[in-house]
């Protein structure tokens, strides 16, 4: 695959995901992290949407939920170049009856090269880089190129 460059502004997309076993995480997580999320566009699968709504208040586009096609949502949004970063906190520890959904999301995310945070550390991480409200470029898929090599 051939990868071109694109600039990212200071202002980005954050796409927010939790299975259930991990809603309490994102949500404190998002408490913390309020005032930094609050500059940003916020997507959210319509349960985690909702419970980070209901305690923090903060802005945020609800999707359908995850089983009925919420995470496929958010990786359509992530090729259309709507979605910058993903905070997915998935468990490791049930089985879900969408998890062919849940793989695809996260190959979708490796194939547009987004930043991924499956856990708190990880996020707390992505928020503490000065990227994180900053301009940062990103190598993303050379669609034109792919199809020209293509067609
Ligand atoms: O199942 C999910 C992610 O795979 C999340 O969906 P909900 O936010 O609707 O619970």
């Amino acid at each position: 695959m051939q990868y071109k460059q694109v600039t990212l502004p200071a202002a980005k997309s954050i796409a927010l995901v939790a299975h259930d076993n991990k809603k309490p995480d994102i949500v404190r997580w998002c408490e913390k992290h309020k005032t930094d999320l609050a500059n940003h566009t916020l997507y959210a699968t319509g349960t985690t949407g909702t419970v980070i709504h209901k305690a923090t208040g903060l802005n945020i586009n609800r999707l359908i939920s995850g089983p009925l096609g919420g995470d496929q949502q958010v990786g359509a949004l992530i090729t259309e170049g709507k979605v910058d970063f993903l905070i997915f906190f998935w468990d490791p520890f049930e089985p879900m009856p969408h998890d062919p959904d849940v793989k695809a999301l996260l190959r979708i995310a490796a194939v547009w090269n987004i930043p991924v945070a499956c856990n708190p550390i990880s996020a707390d991480f992505m928020v503490a880089s000065p990227l994180f409200n900053g301009e940062f470029t990103r190598n993303v898929p050379d669609y034109e190129g792919y199809m020209k090599s293509r067609t």
